[in-house]
């Protein structure tokens, strides 16, 4: 309606100046202005006497509604300048280069300023090294990296150690004033968010040479981390995806995570693909036979072979201290959001578990509630086929040359040697079920998984994990190990207790690379966590290794 009027307005008088003197005569105009200087309870007021019509009706409503008085008493605050705290009035002595200065006003609160500073080592300025982003200092917009202080709080800084300036800081109340001299060339930042998973832990309080400690983001193996600033060497910014509205903090760039795992871990890298000899006795027990169509993966002379392989590792453990891992090669993984098209393969689903955690149970169970939907990979092994066997159901039988081949080609997730032959699990056979149009479940030692972790494959790992010991001795009561000796043997303490000791180091040494956990406390309700996690991992965004996406590289 006012645009409408203003138009006829300007047909009628082409100079202007009776369009300006009729335009702030209009009622619609005055009533504008009006409405702008009134505070909500006045336009509630004056509705009331208004006559009770249709839109004045509706209009009293949706003024009452809950969020639209608190829109309004919003609009009031602003209205009436009912600001708090009340800012100091401006300094009377402002310089004659006031120009050049710039006088800051911040009110304190509990959250940290969020901005570094730091004395330039020639000149002894005390300047702002870097603002936190998402702080208090970044979101008032006032303090940019490169501000040379001269001022806080009436103090001059000239001469002062950047500690003393701290202190300064510490001990004021209300507001804080900076006076400053603002950086000439502001660096325009043009960086991209960047998305990574953290292959190490980082403590800020431990760390010795960081800038500013409480300025620092802990953070755990295989937690997402949003880096928003990398334009320091050294020191980047960054969040938790999971608690995007904090504010950032400061994180060890790529550069000097490497070269503080160079300093500290001084053990071997791990070596993902070990052949693994064996030193134990025959004679053992057969396999018990299941002719079930999805008995693959399952067998008993392949599990003790994994076992072995896990036994062999246990060496390179005791070695190492708490992170013996190669993330040196790489501390943070660059990842992106990746949701699986509904024609696209299935991405190959990982158990991983220390022995006896109920890895291989809760695989059959989830098999065995749809063998349709859900397949094991079958394993190879060099040991002759039985009369009751079938090539290709219980394992593909193949030459001792043919093994070695696959393994020197790198087609083995994992293998090992068992009584005199060799076992192993394909990424041929993993690839045959996934190309049936099925989800391959398949239980594999953390020694497999970097070689798993590949596009085409793009393995969703699930650490089982085991409860408390206390809870295992109630639920483990009539469950059974797979030993060498026996077939079915109840679990000892010492096999609890060695339970939980190897599921804290495949966490230590791991844990980066685990998509999901599940704590194997009781069976069913594990069970439904693993089934639901599986659909998940096909149905949903996960974060997935950005290489797998951009995969023009990829082997
Ligand atoms: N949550 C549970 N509560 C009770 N018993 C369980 C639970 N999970 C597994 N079990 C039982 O524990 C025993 C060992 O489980 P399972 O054979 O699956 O271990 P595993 O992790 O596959 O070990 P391995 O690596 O030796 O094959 C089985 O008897 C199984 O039924």
């Amino acid at each position: 309606l006012a645009l409408q009027e203003l138009s006829l307005l300007c047909k009628r008088d082409a100079n202007g100046v009776g369009m300006l003197y009729e335009l702030l005569r209009s009622h619609w105009l005055q009533a504008l202005l009006k409405v702008s200087c009134l505070t909500a309870g006045t336009v509630i007021e004056l509705l009331h006497e208004a006559p009770p019509s249709g839109e004045v009706k509706e209009l009293r409503r949706l003024l009452r509604s809950p969020h639209f008085k608190a829109l309004l008493s919003a609009h009031d605050t602003v209205a009436q300048k009912d600001f708090e705290p009340t800012l100091p009035p401006l300094p009377d002595n402002i310089p004659e280069n006031e120009e050049a200065m710039r006088i800051v006003c911040l009110v304190k609160n509990n959250q940290p300023l969020g901005a570094t500073i730091k004395r330039h080592e020639i000149t002894g300025d005390i300047t702002v090294a870097r603002v936190i982003h998402g702080g208090l200092a970044d979101r008032s917009g006032l303090l940019y990296a490169g501000d040379k202080l001269v001022e806080v709080n009436g103090v001059p800084v000239e001469g002062l150690d950047p500690e003393q300036v701290i202190n300064i800081l510490a001990l004021s109340q209300g507001t804080i004033m900076f006076k400053l001299i603002p950086v000439s060339d502001r660096p325009v930042s043009n960086q991209t968010t960047l998305y990574v998973r953290a292959m190490a832990d980082y403590w800020p309080l431990q760390d010795p040479a960081i800038p500013c400690a409480d300025a620092g983001l802990p953070f755990k193996r295989g937690e997402i981390l949003q880096i928003v600033d990398q334009n320091d060497a050294l020191w980047w910014q960054a969040r938790k995806v999971s608690d995007l509205s904090a504010c950032a903090g400061l994180i060890p760039s790529n550069h000097l995570l490497k070269r503080k795992q160079r300093e500290f871990w001084w053990c071997q890298p791990f070596q993902p693909h070990l052949c693994l000899k064996s030193s134990m006795c025959d004679g053992l027990c057969l396999p018990a036979v299941c002719l079930c169509p999805f008995a693959a993966g399952f067998r008993r002379s392949m599990r003790l072979c994994r076992r072995k392989a896990r036994l062999q590792q246990q060496s390179c453990y005791s070695r190492c201290p708490s992170s013996c891992y190669s993330a040196l090669a790489a501390p943070y993984e660059e990842v992106v959001r990746y949701q699986r098209h509904p024609t696209d393969r299935h991405r190959l689903i990982i158990l991983v578990g220390p022995a006896g955690v109920g890895v291989n149970e809760l695989r059959r169970r989830l098999i065995t509630s749809n063998p349709r939907e859900f397949q094991s990979a079958t394993p190879h092994t060099t040991r002759v086929q039985k009369s009751y066997e079938m090539n290709g159901r219980e394992y593909h039988y193949i030459s001792k040359e043919t093994f070695e081949n696959m393994v020197y080609s790198h087609r083995m997730l994992e293998y090992g040697e068992y009584k005199g032959y060799l076992y192993g699990t394909s990424i041929d056979a993993v690839r045959t079920v996934l190309d049936a149009g099925k989800i391959c479940v398949i239980d594999l030692e953390p020694q497999g998984i970097q070689i798993a972790r590949t596009h085409e494959l793009k393995p969703y790992i699930i650490f089982i994990k085991p409860p408390s010991i206390g809870c295992m001795r109630q639920t483990r009561k009539n469950a059974r190990i797979i030993t060498d000796y026996y077939v079915n043997m109840k679990f000892k303490e010492e096999d609890l207790q060695e339970m939980e000791e190897s599921a804290k180091k495949m966490e230590a040494q791991f844990g980066q690379f685990f998509d999901h956990v599940i704590v194997n406390d009781n069976l069913q309700e594990a069970s439904a966590q693993l089934l639901s996690a599986v659909h998940r991992a096909q149905d949903e965004p996960q974060w997935v290794p950005a290489v797998w996406i951009c995969s023009d590289n990829q082997p």
